[in-house]
């Protein structure tokens, strides 16, 4: 039975293309086009955008955003098996569906980024899902060249990238997506969704970007959250010792006695620009 985008169902095109999942290349695949639907329909309106894709496979997240009306897909997958299923998804929808091949991790989005709202969706290969998130927080100027992204991460590293001070999952990545984006988890999807099954449960989440973030050097931010965290249980006293200890502590007003845990995103960057 056709899907009802009138393509065929994602099970035969996997098998008349012989895509057997990768686990070296973080291959799970979405099958349920209802599921897709509902990964795509978190990024909000999708009516004249423009949609970056990472790993589309063979294309049911792909199929989603096109569906619910984003005018181009623009998809980086680096598996050249999975071409020929885009191929036919791209036929189906003449001059909306671009998929370029090749390694997410070296293409620069934004010189690739059109006139006009961008959003980037994907089902990320766990293994390299959190660099590109770290790499689109950090574009050469912002606010950035997307609107928003909504991602699928394993739910461990959503709740570090949602994480705020006093809970147990707030580390660097929750500084640092705290400090320029708004970040919330969407919901979950059991291992059961994918083909193959994962080990751990997956979540899905939306981040939209802050308008004025505080001004603080990246770099300065990356030094002061690498130590505080790298000896969390620590006072920062200690822990920040390197780069100052209690003097910087002192100079940006925070007590020399807290843990890293205890501050607020606010607090790290005055700690960045004291250093
Ligand atoms: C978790 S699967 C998601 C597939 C599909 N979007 C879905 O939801 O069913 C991850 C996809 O990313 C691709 N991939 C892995 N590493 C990549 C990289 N560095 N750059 C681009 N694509 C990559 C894989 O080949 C695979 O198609």
């Amino acid at each position: 039975m056709a899907a009802l985008d009138g393509l065929p169902p994602l099970r035969d095109v996997i098998q008349r293309h012989g895509l057997d999942a990768r686990k070296a290349l973080g291959q799970n695949f979405l099958l349920d086009l209802n599921l897709t639907q509902k990964v795509a329909r978190t990024a909000g309106g999708l009516e004249g955008t423009t949609v970056f894709e990472v790993g589309p496979g063979p294309g049911g997240l792909t199929r989603a955003i096109l569906a619910l009306g984003a005018k181009k897909v623009i998809a980086v997958e680096r598996d050249t098996r999975c071409l020929p299923a885009l191929a036919e998804i791209a036929d189906h929808y003449p001059g909306r569906l671009e998929v370029i091949e090749g390694d997410a991790l070296k293409t620069d989005f934004e010189s690739l980024a059109p006139e006009g709202p961008i959003k980037i969706i994907a089902n990320l290969p766990y293994n390299v899902g959190t660099q590109l998130l770290v790499n689109w927080l950090l574009p050469k100027t912002w606010p950035p060249f997307w609107q928003s992204l909504t991602l699928m991460f394993q739910k461990e590293v959503g709740e570090r990238i949602v994480a705020g001070e006093d809970d147990d999952h707030y580390g660097r990545l929750g500084v640092l997506c705290g400090w320029r984006t708004e970040a919330r988890m969407a919901f979950d999807v059991a291992p059961q969704a994918f083909t193959p099954p994962p080990k751990v449960t997956s979540t899905v989440v939306h981040l939209t970007p802050r308008e004025n973030p505080i001004p603080c050097s990246v770099a300065n931010l990356e030094k002061v959250t690498q130590a505080a965290f790298g000896q969390r249980r620590k006072m920062l006293r200690q822990s920040l010792k390197p780069l100052g200890g209690e003097s910087l502590l002192v100079k940006a007003g925070i007590d020399p006695a807290r843990r890293a845990e205890t501050l607020s995103v606010e607090e790290f960057c005055l700690l960045a620009n004291s250093l």
